[in-house]
C-alpha cells in the first residue's frame, strides 16, 4: 500500500472505531486536546487520580501521557494507568513535554520510558535528545531551540538520530518541528507539512499527541503507519488553518482554524494533502 492511501485508511479507521482515549495530560492545553481527539472522530477521557485511572483506562484504547505540568499526583497516576493499559495489551503515547528542562521532568519521562511499553513517543527535537541522553538546552517547553530543530540540511542526521532512538527504545518516535520525523528502528519518514503558526499557539504538540492516541488505539502492529497518519493530520490541518487566515486574524483565530481543520479533515483530504517522503 502507498504512504498516502496508508494514511487515508488510518485516518477513516480513526473515524469508523471512535477510540475512547485515556489522557493523563497538562492543565495548559487540556481543553484543547480533548476538542482534538473529539474532530479527529475520536473520544477523549482525562483522569489523573491514582485511585481512579485504573478503572478509566481498562474502557479506553489507548493511554497518552503528557508530562507537560506533571506532579507528585499525577506522575503517580501515569505509572497506575501505565501498569494497566500494559497488562491490557493498550498502546501508550508518552509525550516529554519539557524533558531537558528540569530534572524532574527528564527523570520523569526517562523511567515512564524504561518502565512502561511506550509504544510511541511524540516530542519535539530537543525533548528526544534530552531523552536519548543528550541533554540540549530547552528553552522552554513552547520553543524548540534553533539549534535542536529538523530543517531540510539535517534530515538525514536526524532520520539516523531518530532510527537509533527508536531501536533503543524499543518504540516508534515522532519528533516534531518545521519537518517531522516519524521513525521506527529501520524506516525513517520526513513530513513536510505543518504551519509555523503551530508554533505561536500553545498546545499543537499537546494536541499532536492526544491524537497519536486516536491513531495508535486502532494501529494493530501498524504503529509506524499509526504515527504517520496523526502527523500528517495535524501538519494538514495546520496548512489548512493558515490558509484561512484574513488581515484581521491573529493567533487566537488561528487556534480556532486549527480545529476545525483537525475535524474537517478526511481520509481523502489527508491523502492528498500528505508531503511524506522515506528518508534513508
Ligand atoms: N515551523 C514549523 N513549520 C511547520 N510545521 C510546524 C512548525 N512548527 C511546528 N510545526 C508543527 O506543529 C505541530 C507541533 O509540533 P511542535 O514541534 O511545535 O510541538 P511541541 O514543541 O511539542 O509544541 P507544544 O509544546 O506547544 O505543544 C507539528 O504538527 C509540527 O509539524
Ligand atoms: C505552556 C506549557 N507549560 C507546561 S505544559 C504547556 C503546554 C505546551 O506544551
Ligand atoms: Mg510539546
Amino acid at each position: 500500500m502507498s504512504l498516502t492511501a496508508s494514511v487515508s485508511e488510518r485516518a477513516d479507521a480513526v473515524r469508523a472505531a471512535a477510540p475512547l482515549v485515556h489522557c493523563i495530560t497538562n492543565y495548559v492545553t487540556v481543553e484543547s486536546c480533548a476538542n482534538a481527539v473529539l474532530a479527529a472522530g475520536a473520544s477523549p477521557i482525562m483522569s489523573d487520580e491514582p485511585d481512579d485511572v485504573d478503572d478509566i483506562t481498562s474502557i479506553c484504547g489507548a493511554l497518552v501521557l503528557n508530562i507537560g505540568t506533571l506532579n507528585k499526583q499525577t506522575i503517580a497516576g501515569m505509572k497506575v494507568a501505565g501498569a494497566k493499559a500494559a497488562e491490557l495489551g493498550h498502546p501508550i503515547v508518552l509525550d516529554p513535554v519539557g524533558a531537558g528542562a528540569s530534572k524532574l521532568r527528564t527523570a520523569t519521562a526517562c523511567e515512564l520510558l524504561d518502565t512502561l511499553p511506550v509504544a510511541l513517543v511524540r516530542g519535539n527535537m530537543s525533548e528526544i535528545k534530552a531523552l536519548a541522553g543528550n541533554a540540549a538546552a530547552t528553552q522552554g517547553v513552547d520553543v524548540n531551540p534553533s539549534d535542536a530543530v529538523c530543517d531540510e540540511d539535517d534530515i538525514a542526521e536526524a532520520a539516523v538520530f531518530a532510527r537509533d532512538f527508536a531501536a533503543k527504545a524499543g518504540c516508534v518516535v515522532a519528533i516534531t518541528g518545521p519537518i517531522d520525523i516519524v521513525a521506527d528502528a529501520t524506516r525513517a519518514f520526513a513530513v513536510r507539512n505543518g504551519s509555523p503558526l503551530q508554533g505561536r499557539i500553545t498546545g499543537s504538540g499537546c494536541m499532536l499527541s492526544a491524537l497519536c492516541g486516536a491513531y495508535a488505539a486502532c494501529a494493530g502492529d501498524a504503529m509506524l503507519e499509526a504515527a504517520l497518519a496523526a502527523v500528517v493530520h495535524m501538519g494538514a490541518a495546520g496548512q489548512e488553518a493558515e490558509a484561512r487566515m484574513g488581515d484581521a486574524d491573529g493567533t487566537g483565530s488561528y487556534h480556532t482554524y486549527l480545529m476545525d481543520a483537525i475535524s474537517r479533515a478526511t481520509g481523502a483530504s489527508l491523502a492528498e494533502a500528505a508531503a511524506v517522503a522515506e528518508v534513508a
